[in-house]
């Protein structure tokens, strides 16, 4: 089964956008579960230009699926994912000023550090993934840090699938059975939409976990914010 984790982030973007608390990031969580989603994501970048870190904290006692919270494991972030616990932790690469999450992880450069920070989150029973690109090295390389999990980094895939280029998909098949060869979990993000994700979804085995938030929440403009939830879970089947 594949969980759909929604990515809130934008919901933040929109709130802090006129200084005050409308839409309200805590209440906008409750109903996204209430809605049918398995989890909640957020993202707190250090220049907090959108979920701010007191947002992470205020979320905690509220998500009763599955609280996802990425980042790039500066000691700030470390130390506030140590004091929330949430669910999981998603290690991500981001520059300060990445306008977005933009590459995966080098597992094999920055092994000893991902090795002593994973440990850390585990052994104070926080699940770990790693954002990475679909790349059997950086595979093993996630494997010898003691991660729980892989997330693909799925923006190449989406951009060239938007093309027409079905054949995308084959890194990603390729490092998901690679993945699934060592225990590794998969995850999986950026860039899925409604368009992508039954695909996506038809040809990576043992995906247990999609987290999406641009698509999603810019679809539910559209569509409403309850269907295209109900929409994805079908999709996910
Ligand atoms: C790791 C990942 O792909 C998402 O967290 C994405 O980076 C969302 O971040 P923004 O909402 O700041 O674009
Ligand atoms: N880990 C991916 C995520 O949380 C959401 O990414 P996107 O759907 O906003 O691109």
């Amino acid at each position: 089964m594949t969980k759909l984790s929604v990515n809130i982030n934008k919901i933040a973007t929109l709130r802090n956008s006129r200084g005050g608390d409308l839409p309200n990031v805590v209440q906008f969580a409750k109903d996204i579960q209430r809605f049918g989603a398995e989890g909640v994501t957020i993202h707190p970048r250090p220049d907090e230009r959108h979920i701010r870190y007191k947002d992470a904290y205020d979320l905690k006692p509220e998500v009763y699926t599955e609280y996802n919270i990425e980042g790039n494991p500066i000691p700030k972030f470390v130390d506030m994912v140590l004091e929330i616990k949430p669910t999981q932790v998603t290690l991500v690469p981001d520059a300060v000023d990445a306008i977005t999450s933009n590459a995966g992880w080098d597992t094999i450069t920055h092994k000893s550090f991902l090795t002593e920070v994973i440990s850390e989150f585990k052994s104070n029973g926080i699940r770990t993934s790693i954002f990475l690109d679909p790349d059997l090295k950086q595979v093993e390389g996630a494997k010898k840090t003691g991660t729980d999990r892989i997330e693909l980094y799925t923006e190449a895939y989406a951009h060239q699938y938007r093309l027409g280029n079905n054949d995308a998909i084959e890194p990603y098949k390729k490092a998901a059975d690679f993945a699934n060869s060592l225990q590794l979990g998969i995850n999986a993000g950026h860039d899925l939409s409604l368009d992508n994700i039954k695909f996506f979804k038809q040809n990576i085995t043992g995906l247990l976990e999609v987290s999406i938030g641009h698509a999603l929440i810019s679809e539910s403009l559209y569509l409403g914010i309850e269907n295209v939830v109900q929409i994805y879970l079908h999709r996910l089947k």
